[in-house]
């Protein structure tokens, strides 16, 4: 999960980032401090340059984005407050993918995780969410990890019961190219939804 800048430019944006595991959250923090070994996100960078057309060298995001990236924080969504305390302040905006449904039991706990993880925006907070249609589990290694399978009613559901409005939702079914024995999902949804401007 992570919590991020909004999409309309603010002051000084600063990015949270945030992971149940400790070991992954060191991952992160040795890219940010830039040592040897670290896991290599310049070609994601690069390419992210490329589709936004701007001419932006790759290089001068991956420091942007180091500079921005000031905590990398615990977190576990099944509570109510996932980072331990509230988020100071409140997140513009909120980036989970394919995380609340792989840690989540079934459609019950992940419409709480929904809540909790939203709990986490400012009123008129945006949430962009990524993650598994129809996915029961997927494979870490050698450890199956269970999923809960979702269709896109139950996203909707969701949302709509945590108190978002949805501004934005895409899907699509996976090709069988991209079907592969790692895990079985069906299909990837794509929600930008946004938290009332009140209560
Ligand atoms: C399927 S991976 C997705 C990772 C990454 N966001 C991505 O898109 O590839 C699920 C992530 O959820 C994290 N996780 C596990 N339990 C969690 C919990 N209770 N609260 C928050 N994150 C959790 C795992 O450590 C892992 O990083």
């Amino acid at each position: 999960l992570t919590v991020g800048p909004p999409p309309t430019p603010i002051p000084n944006p600063q990015v949270v980032a945030t992971d149940f595991l400790e070991v992954n959250r060191e991952e992160l923090q040795r890219w940010v401090r830039g040592e040897p070994g670290a896991f290599d996100w310049s070609p994601f960078i690069q390419h992210v340059c490329k589709i936004e057309g701007r001419g932006e060298p790759w290089q001068e995001k991956e420091r942007r984005l180091r500079g921005r990236l000031r905590r990398i924080l615990p977190i576990d969504v099944h509570c109510a407050d996932p980072l331990g305390a509230p988020l100071r302040p409140p997140a513009d905006a909120l980036l989970s993918t394919f995380c609340l449904e792989a840690v989540s039991p079934d459609r019950a706990a992940f419409g709480r995780a929904l809540l909790n993880v939203g709990s986490m925006l400012r009123p008129g907070g945006h949430a962009l969410l990524l993650g598994a249609l129809g996915e029961s589990f997927y494979l870490a290694g050698a450890a199956r990890l269970p999923v809960v399978p979702l269709d896109e009613d139950d996203v909707r559901g969701a949302l709509s019961d945590a108190g978002f409005t949805i501004r934005d939702f895409r899907s699509y079914a996976m090709p069988p190219a991209l079907r592969t024995a790692v895990d079985d999902v069906q299909g990837v949804f794509f929600v930008h939804a946004q938290k009332p401007l009140e209560g």
